[in-house]
């Protein structure tokens, strides 16, 4: 610990364990402090990052994690304090072999895989012929990273899926002559299991070649399973360093000062009953782009899961129920969708935290078409206090940190009127203490008699439904109600041996 990093005004020092010793550090920050405004998004923090070890860094929404990685790649300046790199005060050219993947992914949408590569690798790659070579280069990196990609360099990005979007994001990073520090914003939110797996298989042999590995996740048995160390961030000061071994779940949610989180016990809401209630949605043998003769129901007041693995017709449904056709039924309910890719489809960017939230309630709130100001205020008020989303009413949307961002597109959904509410994998970037409370929250608004709909890629999260339809290939393949939702369940059908249309 440097003694010249405590922080001001007497504060106790960070519970710290400098762990395994001996590595030069790649990066440095001593006393980095940042405002944004009034926020004061870092305090000054000091970090080292080490040549050869994977840092895990992790804490709440809005605690400062992508602001300090911004500092740390070079790509802002802090206010006061320094950043080091290879133990020198660094300039612009220094943060060369400094990579960041981000979170909401860097790419131009209109352009393709290639065309990105060059934009933001040119300085590596040769300016004669760059089109065939910069397809080369990024060809050749999603193999070595994520064998069966399925990305050609000629796609343009916006016809990519998220998780192929978030393929070439770390490609895109790793693209680079030398590599001394890649910064991973949480990289497999969107990824699936397999992905995230190469990824981090991917991320072990650069750590093997001596390259340091910053990994910001809210998924703390990934940190821990993948990091070395862990750094906790809180209210943008690094309050503890701990190696990795030996550190539990619990551990590292106490260090971050959430309550710990209970794991879901399966089977326990209202399971008993759910035939009996009144009918809000059904698809009968629904077939069409991605789905196969869906049979499924939605009660008043019931939480419905849609679970699998990942692209099996999931969000079709939600897309359906959002937009049915004539032979589906719904019961004259109004419904609101929570988007899984909240940049394409969710934030309005130009727009308020209090406008992005109240804009699905207005109807409802106004009385004969006028408007009402103070109600509109006091709902916002209290959707912002619900969820503590960070940075009030009055900031502009992009101002919030992205998890910050996802708890006003899914208060936007809950302050509406909706009696059916469908959520595509809401949670993503969403700390642990938060989605504890979103899923109570979930319970208590069906407990009102609302229904919702919920696609999520985490499958523990489906305990927390009443009735869970597993899919595979466009079709259900098990439909659990009660004590048969299990994770162990739902991961057996969702591999149970192929069938001939898979
Ligand atoms: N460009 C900006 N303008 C204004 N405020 C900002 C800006 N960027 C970040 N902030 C504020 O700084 C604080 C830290 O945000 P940051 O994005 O670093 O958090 P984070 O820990 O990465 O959160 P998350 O887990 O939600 O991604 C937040 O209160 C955020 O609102």
């Amino acid at each position: 610990m440097h003694v010249d990093n405590l922080p001001a005004g007497g504060t106790a020092p960070p519970d710290t364990d400098t762990g395994p010793a001996g590595r030069p550090p790649v990066v440095t920050a001593r006393g980095v402090t940042k405002t944004y405004g009034r926020t004061r998004a870092l305090t000054g923090v000091d970090l080292e990052v080490r040549a050869g070890e994977v840092l895990g860094l992790v804490g709440h929404n809005g605690a400062g994690k992508s602001t300090l990685m911004r500092v740390l790649a070079g790509l802002e300046p802090c206010d006061a304090g320094t950043v080091l790199v290879h133990g020198a005060k660094a300039s612009a050219g220094d943060f060369r072999t400094v990579r960041m993947a981000y979170q909401e992914t860097s790419l131009c949408p209109d352009l393709t895989v290639a065309e990105n590569m060059w934009v933001s690798s040119r300085h590596c790659l040769p300016r004669l012929r760059w089109r065939r070579a910069a397809s080369d280069a990024v060809g050749r990196r999603l193999d070595e990273m994520f064998p069966g990609h399925g990305v050609s360099p000629r796609d343009r990005v916006e016809d990519l899926s998220l998780a192929r979007r978030q393929m070439v994001e770390i490609a895109r990073a790793c693209l680079v002559d030398r590599l001394d520090l890649l910064i991973l914003d949480e990289p497999t939110e969107s990824l699936g299991p397999d992905a995230a797996r190469s990824l981090y298989a991917y991320v072990r042999r650069l750590t093997e070649a001596g390259t340091a590995v910053l990994l910001i996740s809210h998924r703390i048995r990934e940190v821990l399973s993948v990091a070395d160390r862990v750094a906790v961030l809180r209210d943008g000061a690094v309050t503890a360093e701990r190696p990795a071994s030996g550190l539990s779940e619990p551990d590292v949610l106490g260090l971050m000062g959430a309550h710990v989180a209970a794991a879901p016990t399966f089977g326990a809401p209202a399971a008993a009953g759910t035939a009996a209630r009144e009918t809000v949605a059904e698809l009968l043998g629904a077939t069409g782009p991605g789905l196969r003769e869906v049979t499924l129901r939605v009660g008043r007041g019931e939480v419905v899961g849609l679970a699998g693995l990942a692209g099996q017709g999931q969000q079709e449904v939600l897309e359906r129920l959002w937009r049915p056709v004539r032979r589906d039924t719904t019961v004259g309910v109004s419904r609101a969708y929570v988007p899984g890719d909240r940049q394409r489809s969710g934030v309005l960017p130009l727009w308020s935290v209090g406008d992005n939230l109240i804009v699905t309630a207005l109807r409802g709130i106004a009385r004969r078409g006028l408007r009402r100001p103070a109600e509109e205020r006091a709902v916002v008020a209290d959707w912002v206090k619900r969820l503590s989303i960070r940075g009030g009413a009055e900031a502009g949307i992009t101002e919030l940190s992205g998890g910050n961002q996802q708890k006003v597109i899914v208060a936007r959904a809950f302050a509406s009127p909706a009696g059916l509410v469908l959520l595509d994998d809401p949670f993503r970037g969403v700390d642990v203490h938060t989605k504890t409370d979103l899923y109570g929250l979930i319970r208590q608004e069906a407990a009102k008699g609302r229904s919702v709909v919920w696609y999520s890629s985490e499958n523990a999260e489906m305990a927390h439904c009443d009735r869970v339809y597993v899919f595979r290939a466009g079709r259900v393949v098990a439909e659990l109600t009660g004590e048969e939702i299990s994770e162990e369940r739902i991961i057996g059908v969702s591999f149970a041996e192929k069938g001939e249309d898979d």
